[in-house]
């Protein structure tokens, strides 16, 4: 097996993209979680960007020790000092240069002709290495780029006397053919190629940013560089995850894998996405919510005879602790016998027949069916309420002199009617304590987060939140015109899961709910 080496730029492209701004702090605690899952390399910023991006990138370096850190500049001395200065207490640091290469990079935003690029590079990798042992080159554009002149740039940046040479698809124009080609003729056709190593870096503007790193890395690339959970400039970058996986799942097919700790992916992508604020699609590969996650009757059969019919890789893979059956629309008998047998009930063929035809009219009307649902529909009782809570009023009493207080109003799935009210330090402090109060309920609030999802002065807000009880965690999402409102229904949707979730019981690693 040929061992890929991975350095990560979720903190140098992945902090481009737009809206995305990281502290020092946060740097340093995402690096230290890139650390443990194993990546290589580091990349932990841009510092002739800013005196902050100096400074946060002497940070990481400080807190660094088993992984290699890079900076990145342009072809500039005033770049390389500020890499200076922000990698002096690294480790192991690597000065990561850049230049663009393709003709339309050259006629209108460099101005430069072909000797112009070579003689720049050149000066800048020489500069470079009178101060770092290790230089990367990065000519920028190259899938956009005459091969021949591709051909020339590695030639250069080797005599220059730098050790990796990266020939990224910066705009994602790459076809994965096109791509692995030039690498094929880069390998074969550049003499002394065996004394670098050369990498990769793929954007994802038509989707192909993985399926064209692994054609780099299938015709000889060394390094792949990725983004957690694929984040970056516009459409992002390849995601690092998707990359580790795909070689672990296809080694026998690429014969090549990276060292990275696999079980430490997902802890990984939760914390970029909470410190970056950009939410994980529920269908990104690997990472989403519903990854692991099977709602079709067909697939849920095969699920519960063997797991390998529908799941290429186990969710303990990267670091889940189980799959889930949701029971919805689209289930069938073999999942809901199941399930009926986890609750405790066990009926004639008959009797099961007659609870699933009743089962599959309330999935018409309900997207996922519960437990108490379940229970309900078992009592002849078919709850029409999503969950165990539903919020039915709420107000609040603000002003900034004296505490804020909360008012709030549910009925519980069995037509109970709860109200209670509360102070707090805060508005959506006051709620929180009325619903714990009238729940009787003890939750840890983990986490909150407020989004627009919507524009104008009537924008619709999301707020998201991660309640913790025990070892149990869940998420709530509640959205409304009004961020308190918003607020109370994603707390609400959050303690109807937890309860639920408190019923389940495992079968294996796989849960039905
Ligand atoms: C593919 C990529 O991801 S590239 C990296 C993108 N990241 C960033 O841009 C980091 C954040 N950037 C910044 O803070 C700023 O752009 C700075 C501080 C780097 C530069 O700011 P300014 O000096 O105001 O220049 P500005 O960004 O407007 O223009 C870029 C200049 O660099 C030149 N340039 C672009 N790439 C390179 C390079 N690799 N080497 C040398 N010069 C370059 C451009 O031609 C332009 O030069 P010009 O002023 O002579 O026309
Ligand atoms: C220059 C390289 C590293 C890059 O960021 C890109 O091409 O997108």
């Amino acid at each position: 097996m040929r061992k890929i080496y991975v350095l990560d730029t979720t903190l140098r492209d992945g902090e481009q993209a737009p809206g995305v701004s990281l502290t020092a702090q946060e740097k340093v605690e995402i690096a230290l979680q890139l650390e443990k899952l194993g990546i290589d390399r580091i990349e932990a910023g841009f510092p002739a960007t800013s005196l902050g991006e100096v400074e946060s990138v002497q940070q990481v370096a400080a807190a660094i020790k088993n992984a290699t850190v890079t900076a990145f500049g342009r072809c500039h001395e005033r770049d390389i000092d500020a890499i200076r200065e922000a990698l002096k207490s690294a480790q192991d640091p690597c000065l990561h240069l850049f230049l663009a290469i393709s003709p339309i990079h050259r006629k209108y935003k460099l101005h430069m002709d072909k000797a112009k690029v070579l003689e720049t590079a050149a000066a800048a990798i020489r500069y470079g290495r009178k101060y770092f042992d290790r230089v990367e080159f990065s000519a920028e554009d190259s899938s956009r780029t005459e091969l021949d002149f591709i051909c020339e740039v590695v030639d250069m940046a080797i005599k220059a006397g730098a050790s990796v040479v990266n020939l990224p698809d910066t705009v994602g124009f790459a076809m994965p053919e096109q791509y692995g080609n030039i690498f094929k003729t880069v390998k074969e056709t550049v003499p002394g190629i065996e004394k670098i190593q050369l990498s990769t870096h793929c954007h994802d503007d038509l989707g192909m940013a993985t399926a064209n790193t692994l054609a780099a890395v299938y015709n000889g690339a060394d390094q792949i560089e990725g983004t957690i959970n694929g984040i970056g400039e516009r459409a992002g970058n390849t995601s690092t995850e998707e990359v580790a996986l795909a070689l672990e799942t296809r080694g026998d097919y690429m014969n090549a894998k990276t060292g990275l700790v696999l079980n430490e992916i997902y802890r990984t992508s939760r914390m970029v996405s909470k410190y970056t604020g950009m939410a994980v699609p529920g269908n990104k590969a690997i990472v989403g919510a519903n990854a692991f996650v099977h709602e079709s009757g067909i697939h849920q059969d095969g699920m519960l005879k063997e797991r390998t019919t529908y799941e290429i890789i186990t969710p303990e893979t990267i670091g889940l602790k189980e799959s889930k059956l949701v029971l919805g629309k689209h289930s069938g008998r073999h999942a809901f016998k199941e399930r009926l047998i986890d609750m405790g009930y066990l009926l004639s063929e008959e009797e099961l027949g007659e609870a699933f035809a009743k089962f599959k009219a309330l999935a018409d009307k309900k997207k996922n069916v519960l437990d108490e649902d379940i229970h309900a529909l078992m009592t002849n009782k078919i709850s029409p309420s999503s969950g165990i809570y539903k919020l039915e009023f709420v107000r609040v009493n603000y002003d900034n002199h004296s505490a804020p207080t909360a008012l709030v109003r549910m009925v519980k799935g069995d037509g109970n009617v709860l109200e209670q009210s509360a102070e707090g330090n805060g508005s959506v402090d006051a709620i929180y304590n009325a619903i714990d109060q009238a729940t009787g309920e003890q939750v840890e609030l983990e986490d909150y987060m407020i989004k627009s999802v919507t524009h104008g002065k009537d924008a619709q807000g999301e707020v998201h939140v991660v309640l913790k009880q025990h070892e149990e965690t869940v998420q709530g999402r509640g959205m409304s015109t009004d961020i308190l409102e918003a607020s109370a229904k994603a707390y609400v949707d959050a303690l109807n899961r937890l309860i639920s979730q408190k019923n389940r019981r495992l079968r294996g690693n796989i849960s039905i709910s």
